[in-house]
């Protein structure tokens, strides 16, 4: 096929066109957010439940309950790990913490330990707690004696950090808290929010573990879509995602039931996410939850007052000025009083599964936020145009989930929207099944466990129909980010991982592709075929004058395609990045550039 391509670019591109979206979805806790201990504060779990001891176990014979504690260490935080050192047992006696699925320990890292403690009952007792790092197995990795005493029946909190000399051979590990079983026998200690941090990424304090981050920070994204989805909108009004208890020291952060099916720890908080966007360079896309539960319950209209606060709160932290408002104030005391950048703010998530009440709803808080923030773009999460809104959106938030061949075959998805001033944030979408009767079924009936070839250049496909229409396109991500592939509550996903390594997808490196070669305006060309096999898009990077042509091909058989440019004067030769399964990374091929004229 011979593709003639335009001198004059039809539409800028805007540089906003490709990033991220992101919730907790086997992501957050135990994936991007570096913490390494699950259930690290006892959030959310019923006391003197084995459910409340998740992930913890007792070493040698100590009893383990988690108890709500007479006195807690902090409001947020009222349960305690209760360990009693039963008489009679000798050498370490304490409890024990698996991680998430595993503990990667490396030689030379440091590692940033800290618990609370206190003895509920005070005594003449001196010793010390050996923190350490072991195989499950129980072979010592590095492990440090910290001095304690029952003199108080106060809270003291232990900071130590521990570097292994040598790497564990697998991510079996524990974490491990022991006292000596002759030297305590009997003693019964209270433990409150532990927590163990590798080296962050960017050395940010409670920041991202450093081979997601990276691998994600490589994908070059312009945004990042938070917190939600699903995890933001969740299952009741009670359970939404609430801005204000995730900032703050981590004694002040309760937790919650997230959308997911496990307790969310909000360690990876609001101003986590802002600080994580800055250290990208990614700016956030923010949503604030809308008066819907994904139970079924819409806040009557008369009821969304407060809510509507929260959210001009949430947006004031983001983007107030201290001096006027108390949540802008609280960002500055967390280290930031510059606003960050902010555009975009979506109201609610996938709200056309209430579109009956969204009229309302994103009437009232639209309404109030326009006022309140008059150069914030409010992006709308109902189908577009159904039911009508007032005011009208400018902006849609658009999800597809289909199968490979729907990509495929939909690149022209955006062609024919009527160009009305209206934009669109494609804000989740992936190929998902091979069955188009049943996209959100199981592995058994067609859905895919991780992208594939076929799913990628589908995806590919579409995307070079979302650089075509970014005059209306404004930014598209593809959903899920992340999963732990020990405890994924959803699949495929762009990039997955498990306690030891990060595992990026075909997908992952499609969305890498166009990310990272990027035009700033569009040149028409001979439009593919929409059913056919081979997708283009032909872009200008103006400040370089490159001309980047994006090409998938959607089946496996080799396709001949001529780019005939319209330029007198051409580079004798370009660069070719090729995406070929089984590779696993992208390929340089220098090209000849024949006939030129
Ligand atoms: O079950 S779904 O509604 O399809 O869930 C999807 C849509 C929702 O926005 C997101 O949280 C989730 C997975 O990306």
């Amino acid at each position: 096929v011979a593709v003639s391509v335009s001198a004059t670019a039809s539409h800028p591109i805007p540089s906003t066109l490709w990033g991220q979206m992101f919730e907790d979805i086997s992501s957050g806790d135990g994936g991007l957010y570096a913490e390494l201990l699950q259930n690290r504060a006892f959030q959310q779990v019923t006391p003197n439940t084995t459910a409340a001891l998740n992930a913890w176990h007792p070493v040698n014979g100590a009893t383990l309950s988690v108890v709500a504690d007479t006195v807690p260490v902090s409001s947020a935080l009222p349960n305690s790990l209760q360990v009693v050192i039963p008489a009679g047992k000798t050498g370490p006696v304490g409890v024990g913490n698996e991680g998430y699925w595993g503990i990667k320990v490396t030689a030379g890292s440091t590692y940033t330990a800290s618990f609370h403690y206190r003895f509920p009952t005070a005594s003449a007792f001196k010793g010390s707690i050996t923190v350490g790092l072991q195989t499950a197995i129980g072979h010592s990795l590095v492990s440090t004696p910290v001095p304690i005493t029952a003199a108080s029946t106060a809270w003291a909190q232990v900071n130590v950090t521990l570097r292994p000399t040598a790497s564990a051979s697998s991510t079996a590990n524990n974490f491990t808290i022991t006292l000596d079983g002759a030297a305590a026998s009997g003693q019964t200690v209270h433990f409150a929010l532990f927590s163990l941090f590798p080296p962050t990424f960017k050395n940010r304090p409670n920041g991202m573990r450093v081979d997601i981050a990276t691998t994600l920070a490589e994908m070059g994204p312009s945004f990042f879509r938070l917190p939600g989805g699903n995890n933001l909108v969740s299952e009741t009004v009670a359970q939404r995602w609430q801005w204000n208890a995730t900032v703050g020291p981590l004694l002040s952060r309760p937790g919650r039931v997230g959308d997911w099916g496990y307790i969310n720890t909000d360690g990876l908080g609001l101003m986590d996410y802002l600080n994580w966007c800055e250290d990208v360079g990614m700016e956030a896309i923010m949503a604030v939850w809308s008066g819907f539960a994904l139970g079924g319950t819409s806040v009557a209209e008369a009821s969304l007052g407060p809510y509507i606060q929260q959210a001009i709160d949430q947006i004031n932290f983001v983007i107030g000025d201290p001096a006027k408002s108390s949540a802008a104030a609280l960002r500055a005391s967390l280290g930031h009083a510059a606003p960050f950048p902010l555009t975009y703010v979506e109201v609610g998530n996938e709200d056309f599964f209430a579109s009956s009440t969204y009229t309302y709803r994103w009437h009232d808080f639209v309404t109030a936020l326009q006022a309140e923030f008059p150069n914030i773009h409010f992006i709308a999460t109902s189908n577009t145009f159904n039911p009508i809104l007032s005011p009208n959106p400018l902006q849609y938030d658009v999800h597809v989930y289909q199968t490979p061949t729907w990509f495929a075959q939909n690149s022209f998805f955006y062609d024919g929207f009527e160009r009305n001033a209206t934009t669109y944030f494609e804000g989740e979408y992936a190929a998902i099944s091979t069955n188009s009767s049943d996209i959100f079924g199981s592995p058994a009936t067609g859905r895919l466990t991780f992208p594939t070839m076929q799913s990628s250049s589908g995806e590919a496909a579409f995307m070079t129909g979302l650089e075509r229409n970014a005059d209306i396109v404004f930014s598209a991500s593809y959903a899920p980010l992340l999963n732990h592939v020990a405890n994924s509550q959803w699949t495929p996903n762009l990039v997955s991982f498990d306690a030891g390594a990060v595992y990026p997808s075909t997908s992952y490196y499609v969305q890498k592709l166009f990310s990272l070669n990027r035009g700033d305006e569009y040149l028409p060309s001979t439009l593919p075929n929409p059913t056919g096999t081979l997708f283009w898009s032909v872009v200008r990077k103006t400040s370089t004058r490159q001309i980047i042509i994006k090409i998938s091909n959607t089946v496996g058989t080799a396709a001949p395609v001529t780019f005939v440019l319209p330029f007198r004067t051409v580079a004798s030769t370009g660069t070719a990045q090729v995406y070929l399964f089984p590779f696993t990374t992208v390929h340089d091929f220098d090209v000849w550039i024949p006939n030129r004229c």
